[in-house]
């Protein structure tokens, strides 16, 4: 990328979260992500060059030297902060405003420091030499959340020891105006190493992807949440881009019939993905803290199922990292209290404790050597809060699987054989969206989770009205559902 020849007609809009911008090169599997700010606070709270950079360099840092070692080195792309000529920056901002969902322009591209994070575009295979066919590559993003229930002492809230925060979060964005509809979508199920389950969770989310899920082809993203939320996903028009890949060509299967097998073997193939790993051990989940009250698993599937991720897979690797929270955020807040106070007392020590960083092997130290136990140092509890830290990034991450097809011929490293008669995919799993979390934002932690569960406890028991007038609407069966995806007009 020769950073003083920079085109906006070589870029596009590719997608945005809450704090990012990310465009697309046409021609280079390339992205550039780049910072965004609140509206009504742009003109006063932008950075300046300097600060931009720095704030880059930080997220490169803290990827590199603190989830990288944590996640594992193969899932994990290192980006490069740059700087970009302010022109090509604005340019840019004026041709991709058209492309924005309506639900992200409460904030504004920065457009004020010309800092981006340049990445590899993770839609696209980068080594898809071997792949002999020219099917455009397929990826799918999940944004899979918190995956277990908390086991700490601390918890004040016996249902949250029994319902999963996604779960209970739900009903609160929901009665906020987040989303319209209840996704059926639980965590516990996509970590529990269960097919079954795993399936089920899956099948959740194409149904009602919010911001959990998206599919691209060729780079393009073609299954997502709407920002006319009304809609119902066209799960027949998402079967039709996807039929290619799942059926074989002189199939006569059609309609309903072929949608249905065709995001079953959708289904199956990111289930493969998710567990694909080379070390044959297992890591085995304690059953209290995988089954979610909520989930719509019929009950004796949840009983009575082995609970074991195989060891390095993404998902093991992420809920590992997600399990860093111990304590909950009601057994972190005295701590974040405690060091607070210290704070105050010995302000210099902010820097030297790398309350805001920066992210090197002596913050990954910090969080490595943590005491077990709490001796009242100021040590243990920045510790923990650093932990804690890294624990909500690894929450609130996404994951890339991007697939392709590949002929008999192909000699490839990482190919999931599904069933020998069917396509052979070649594939690569990363993790993405690996940004640290602000220190400050604990006390907010703390008040939301107070506000998820009360709400939970108010809203929804003793009687679940929203979930089951959903269940009819979309003509689920809730109690016997098997993994198989059902279609009925609505
Ligand atoms: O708090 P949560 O669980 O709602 O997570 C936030 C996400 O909401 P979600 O529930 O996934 O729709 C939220 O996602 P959306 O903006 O809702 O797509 C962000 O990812 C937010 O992170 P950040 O503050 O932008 O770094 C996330 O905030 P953090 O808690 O990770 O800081
Ligand atoms: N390296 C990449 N390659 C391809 N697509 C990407 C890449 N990075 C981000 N994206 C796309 O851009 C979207 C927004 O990026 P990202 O999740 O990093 O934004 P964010 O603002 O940090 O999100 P959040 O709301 O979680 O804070 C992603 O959901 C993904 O679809």
């Amino acid at each position: 990328m020769e950073l003083d020849k920079m085109d906006e007609n070589d870029w596009k809009y590719h997608g945005e979260g809450n704090k990012s911008l990310v465009v697309s090169n046409v021609q280079h599997a390339r992205v550039l992500r780049l910072l965004k700010y609140s509206t009504e606070d742009a003109e006063n709270s932008h950075k300046t060059t300097e600060q931009a950079f720095r704030h880059i360099q930080n997220i490169v840092d803290y990827s590199q030297n603190v989830m990288k070692p944590l996640l594992g080195e193969k899932f994990i792309h290192n980006g490069e902060a740059v700087k970009l000529p302010l022109d090509f920056v604005r340019q840019l901002s004026l041709k991709v405003q058209q492309e924005r969902p309506e639900s992200r322009c409460d904030k504004v591209m920065d457009t004020f420091s010309g800092c981006a994070l340049c990445l590899p575009n993770l839609t696209q295979l980068s080594s898809c030499c071997c792949c002999r066919e020219h099917r455009p590559p397929l990826c799918i993003e999940i944004k899979p959340k918190c995956g277990f229930l908390p086991s700490s002492r601390h918890v004040t809230k016996e249902i949250k020891n029994q319902v999963c925060r996604f779960c209970m979060h739900q009903h609160f964005k929901l009665a906020h105006g987040k989303w319209k509809r209840l996704s059926r979508y639980c965590p516990l199920d996509l970590f529990s190493g269960n097919k079954q389950r795993m399936s089920l969770a899956i099948k959740h989310l194409i149904e009602e992807p919010q911001n959990n899920f998206k599919i691209f082809k060729g780079g393009e993203c073609i299954y997502s949440c709407k920002d006319d939320a009304d809609v119902l996903q066209d799960l027949d028009e998402l079967a039709q881009h996807l039929r290619p890949y799942f059926l074989p060509s002189g199939s006569l299967m059609n309609g309903h019939q072929s949608s249905k097998v065709v995001l079953n073997e959708l289904i199956q193939v990111i289930v493969s993905a998710l567990l694909s790993s080379w070390d044959p051990r297992k890591t085995h989940l304690s059953e209290g803290r995988v089954r979610c009250e909520a989930s719509l698993l019929h009950r004796d599937l949840l009983r009575n199922t082995n609970h074991c991720l195989p060891k390095d897979c993404v998902l093991d690797k992420i809920l590992g990292t997600q399990m860093l929270d111990n304590l909950d955020i009601e057994g972190l807040n005295p701590l974040f209290k405690r060091v607070e106070q210290h704070l105050q007392d010995f302000p210099k020590e902010r820097s030297s404790l790398q309350i805001d960083g920066p992210y090197t092997h002596s913050f990954l130290e910090k969080i490595q050597k943590c005491p077990t136990e709490d001796d009242g140092s100021i040590e243990y509890a920045v510790g923990k809060v650093h932990q804690y830290r890294v624990a909500m990034t690894a929450k609130d991450c996404s994951i890339m699987i991007t697939i392709a097809t590949c002929g008999e011929e192909d000699g490839l490293d990482q190919s999931l054989e599904i069933q020998p008669s069917k396509p052979r995919f070649t594939y690569s799993v990363s993790i993405l969206d690996l940004d640290p979390k602000p220190y400050e934002s604990i006390p907010h932690q703390s008040r939301l989770d107070s506000k998820i569960v009360n709400h939970y406890l108010r809203s929804t028991l003793p009687n679940n009205q929203e979930l089951t007038n959903q269940s009819v609407f979309l003509g689920w069966d809730r109690e016997g559902e098997d993994c198989t995806l059902v279609f009925h007009p609505v």
